[in-house]
C-alpha cells in the first residue's frame, strides 16, 4: 500500500461503514472490511504521522456515524482477538493493569445486530437511541412496538437504561423481505443489514418485526439511588438476571446462554461450545464476547475511547461473502424433487472454495426477487450446505435477468407438480427411471427408435420395466396390452429392442449413465478396456490408464459400475452385446517396484513423470480452477494427480490456506510450488 492507496482505502471503508450502519447497504462483506481496515491499520503503524483525520481506526463505527441523543455513559466497540493464544495474551495485559488475575468471566455469544439503548421510565418503554458516534446516537423512537424481547412495561417500575442488540432471526429475515418485495421495495442482503435499515426507517407502509437481546443495564439521572448502587455493583452476570427478571429478553432464552468461567481454559472451552452451535442458532452470531464479571475488575480496567478495556470480541471465522450468481440449475432427488441450486462464482468461506449453494425452493427465489448476475450473500457455517442468503440488490446494474423456472421435469420431461413449496416431478419416485431409460433408449446410446419419454412413462407405469434389463424382456402380447400400441408399433419397437442388443460395448456403457462417462469418454472407456469384463476388472489405477481419468473419477466409476453389476449381469444375460469392436485389450500394465502404474500414454510435458499434489486456495490464472480442474490440468501437462502426499510425490502446489499437506511435504522434502509459480511452469497448458 502507497499513501494513495492508504487514501483511497480510508475514503471506500468510511463510506461503506456509513451505509452499514445507516441503513445496511454495505457494498462489501465484513470479512472484506475487515480485511481493509486491517490494511489501513497497519500502514498507519508504519506511518504514524500520515495517519488521516478520517481514518476509521480507533473510532466507535469508523467515525461514520454521527448522532444527537447523549449517551449518559459512552457506548463503545470491542477490540478483538482471533485465536487463544490472543485471548490468553489479552487476559494477561488486563490483569497487568488492574494488578490481579481476573477469577470470573462472563462468556456470551457476540450476537450480529446493532447496538441499542432503551430508556425505561418507571418501568415503562420511554425512548431508544442507537449507538452513534458511542458518545451521542440517533433516536430511533418510531421503531418501539416492533422489537421483541423489548416490553412497553417491565416488571417492576424502575427507571433504567437496557443496551443491547437488536437483530432479525432467520425467520424475521425472511419475513422482512417477503413483506419488503411484496411492497416493490429491494430485498435485504442479510439479517444484520435488515435490522439497521428496518430500525432507522421511519413512515414505512408495513413493520417487520425484530428481537432485543439485552446485553447491559445501567442506571439514568431518574433512577433511585438504592438501585443506581446497587446497578453499579453487580457483577454482570447478576446484572443479566436482573435483566431477564425485569421481563427482557437476555441470551439466557437461547442454546448458547451467557455463562460465567473461571480460568481461561474454561472461558475456552465455552468459545469452541458456541462455535460449534453456531450453524444451528435461528440467529446470527459472530463471535464471543467475554468480559471481567465482577463490577470491580470493570471498574479497575477502565475504557479507552472506542472500547472497554474489560471485555472483549473473539471473533468467529466470517461465514458470509459477497459473491455472484451465474447460473441456476434445477436438480431433481431421488423422490423426485426438483430443487434449484445457485452456480456461484466461487468464492471461499472459511477456508472452503463455494462453488454452489441451496435456493430452497422456487418460492424462495420468488420471495427474495432474485436475478441472475445479482450479487448475492452467501452463508456457510460449519458443515451445513451453503445457502444464498439475498441479492445485494443495492448493488445491481440493470444488466440482471430473470431466473428461468423449468415448465417440465428437467430429468425426464414430465409435468411438474407445483402444489406444493417443493415441486416435486410427477413421475415421483420413477423420475429416475424414467430419465434414465429414456437417456438409454436416445439416439446416442442404444437408438431404440419409437421409445421416447411418453412411452417410456407408459412402461413404467403399467410395471412392465423397473429397470434396463427388462426393456429386453418386453414381449408382443405385454406391448400390445398398452393404450395406443397398434400392431405395427409394438412390432417395429420389439424389433428396435432387438436391434439394439447388438450396439457396441462403449453406447452400452454410455446407456448405464455412469457419472462421468459421457459420450466420448465411453468411447475411451469402451476402447481402451475392448470387452465389459475388463472395465469391470479394472480398479481404479487401471482406470486411471484411460486419458481424461484422473484421481478423482477413477474411484467413483469403478464404484458407479460396481453397484451395476446386477444390471449389467442381466443385460448380458438377455444377450446384450458386451465387447468393442475392433479394440484390442491393453497389454498388463507396467508396474513400479512399489506397484504404482505407470500412464498409459507416454506423455511429453513440463510434468511428465512427475506426480503432483494440490493444496490450499489456488490464486492468479489458477483461482477459478476446481480441484478437479487442477487434476486435469496437471494430467494434460503430462503429470499424475494425487490428493495425498507422499514419498512418490514429486511436487505440491501449495496455496493459502494449505494445511497437513504442506507439513508433510516439507517434512519429507518434497519440493513446493506457490500458485502462480505452479502456473508459469504449466502455462502452456492452461486452457
Ligand atoms: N460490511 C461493512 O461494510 C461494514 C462496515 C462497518 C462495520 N462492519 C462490521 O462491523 C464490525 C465493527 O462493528 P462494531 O463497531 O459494531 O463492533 P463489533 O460488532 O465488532 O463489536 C461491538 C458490538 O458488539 C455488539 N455485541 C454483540 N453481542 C454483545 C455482547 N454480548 N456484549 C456486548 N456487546 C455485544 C454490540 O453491538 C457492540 O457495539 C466490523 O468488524 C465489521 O465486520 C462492516
Ligand atoms: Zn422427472
Amino acid at each position: 500500500m502507497d499513501s494513495a492507496a492508504y487514501a483511497q482505502a480510508v475514503e471506500t471503508v468510511v463510506k461503506a461503514a456509513a451505509a452499514y450502519y445507516a441503513d445496511g447497504t454495505s457494498p462489501m462483506d465484513d470479512d472484506t472490511y475487515d480485511r481493509l481496515v486491517r490494511g489501513i491499520a497497519a500502514w498507519e503503524a508504519d506511518h504514524p504521522d500520515e495517519v488521516l483525520p478520517d481514518s476509521p481506526t480507533g473510532k466507535v463505527a469508523g467515525g461514520a456515524v454521527e448522532g444527537d441523543v447523549p449517551h449518559t455513559v459512552a457506548m463503545l466497540s470491542l477490540d478483538n482477538v482471533f485465536s487463544p493464544e490472543e485471548f490468553t495474551a489479552w487476559t494477561a495485559s488486563l490483569a497487568r493493569r488492574i494488578g490481579r488475575d481476573v477469577t470470573s468471566f462472563s462468556v456470551e455469544p457476540k450476537l450480529d445486530g446493532l447496538a441499542i439503548a432503551a430508556r425505561y421510565t418507571r418501568g415503562r418503554l420511554r425512548q431508544l437511541i442507537t449507538r452513534g458516534d458511542g458518545t451521542a446516537g440517533e433516536d430511533v423512537s418510531h421503531a418501539i412496538g416492533t422489537i421483541e424481547g423489548l416490553p412497553h412495561v417491565l416488571a417492576e417500575p424502575v427507571t433504567v437504561e437496557v443496551r443491547g442488540e437488536v437483530l432479525m432471526t432467520t425467520d424475521q429475515f425472511e419475513h422482512a423481505n417477503e413483506v419488503r418485495t411484496a411492497h416493490g421495495g429491494q430485498p435485504f442482503a442479510n439479517p444484520r443489514g435488515a435490522a439497521a435499515g428496518s430500525l432507522r426507517a421511519k413512515e414505512r407502509a408495513y413493520t417487520v418485526p425484530m428481537t432485543f437481546f439485552g446485553y447491559g443495564m445501567l442506571p439514568l439521572p431518574g433512577t433511585e439511588t438504592v438501585l443506581a448502587e446497587q446497578l453499579g455493583e453487580l457483577a454482570h452476570s447478576d446484572l443479566m438476571a436482573q435483566t431477564a427478571a425485569y421481563g427482557l429478553n437476555t441470551t439466557a432464552a437461547t442454546a448458547v446462554p451467557g455463562v460465567t468461567a473461571d480460568t481461561v481454559e474454561q472461558v475456552l472451552a465455552r468459545v469452541t461450545e458456541i462455535a460449534a452451535l453456531r450453524a444451528q442458532l435461528p440467529f446470527g452470531i459472530d463471535g464471543v464476547v467475554i468480559k471481567a464479571d465482577l463490577a470491580a475488575d470493570q471498574r479497575a480496567a477502565g475504557s479507552g475511547s472506542r472500547a472497554p478495556r474489560w471485555a472483549i470480541a473473539y471473533k468467529l471465522p466470517a461465514v458470509e461473502k459477497i459473491t455472484r450468481l451465474l447460473d441456476v440449475e434445477w436438480n431433481v432427488g431421488r423422490t423426485g424433487i426438483i430443487a434449484p441450486r445457485a452456480v456461484l462464482e466461487p468464492v471461499t468461506i472459511d477456508g472452503a472454495t463455494i462453488t454452489y449453494a441451496t435456493l430452497h425452493n422456487p418460492g424462495d427465489i420468488t420471495r427474495r426477487d432474485l436475478r441472475l448476475g445479482d450479487h448475492v450473500m452467501v452463508h456457510r457455517a460449519g458443515d451445513v450446505i451453503p445457502r444464498v442468503e439475498a441479492p445485494v440488490a443495492h448493488l445491481r446494474t440493470g444488466d440482471e435477468q430473470p431466473i428461468v423456472f423449468p415448465d417440465v421435469c428437467p430429468r425426464c420431461g414430465a409435468g411438474i407438480d407445483t402444489s406444493e413449496q417443493r415441486w416435486r416431478c410427477e413421475n415421483g419416485r420413477n423420475c429416475h427411471l424414467v430419465a434414465a431409460l429414456s437417456y438409454a433408449a436416445g439416439r446416442d446410446q442404444l437408438d431404440i427408435e419409437g421409445l421416447g419419454a411418453t412411452r417410456v412413462i407408459q412402461l413404467v407405469d403399467a410395471g412392465l420395466v423397473t429397470d434396463l434389463a427388462d426393456l429386453f424382456a418386453l414381449t408382443r402380447e405385454q406391448l400390445l396390452g398398452l393404450e395406443r400400441m397398434g400392431e405395427t408399433s409394438t412390432d417395429n419397437l420389439l424389433a428396435a429392442i432387438n436391434q439394439a442388443k447388438n450396439q457396441p460395448l462403449s453406447r452400452v456403457l454410455c446407456a448405464l449413465g455412469v457419472r462421468g462417462t459421457g459420450r466420448s469418454m465411453s468411447r475411451r472407456i469402451a476402447r481402451h478396456f475392448a470387452t465389459m469384463d475388463n472395465i469391470r476388472a479394472a480398479d481404479a489405477e487401471t482406470m486411471q490408464q484411460v486419458e481424461g481419468i484422473g484421481t478423482e473419477k477413477a474411484p467413483s466409476i469403478v464404484a458407479e459400475l460396481a453397484e451395476l453389476a446386477p444390471l449389467i449381469d442381466k443385460l448380458a444375460a438377455a444377450g446384450v452385446n458386451m465387447t468393442e469392436p475392433g479394440a484390442t485389450p491393453p497389454a498388463p500394465a507396467e508396474s513400479d517396484a512399489d506397484g504404482t502404474s505407470a500412464p498409459a500414454e507416454a506423455v511429453n510435458g513440463p510434468l511428465a513423470g512427475m506426480t503432483v499434489v494440490v493444496t490450499g486456495a489456488m490464486t492468479g490464472a489458477l483461482e477459478k480452477l476446481s480441484r478437479n480442474q487442477m487434476n486435469e490440468l496437471i494430467e494434460r501437462a503430462g503429470g499424475r494427480s494425487s490428493s495425498s502426499v507422499s514419498k512418490k510425490t514429486s511436487l505440491v502446489v501449495a496455496g493459502e490456506g494449505a494445511g497437513s499437506k504442506r507439513t508433510k511435504a516439507e517434512d519429507l522434502g518434497i519440493r513446493l510450488a506457490a500458485p502462480d509459480e505452479f502456473a508459469t511452469l504449466i502455462a502452456d497448458f492452461l486452457n
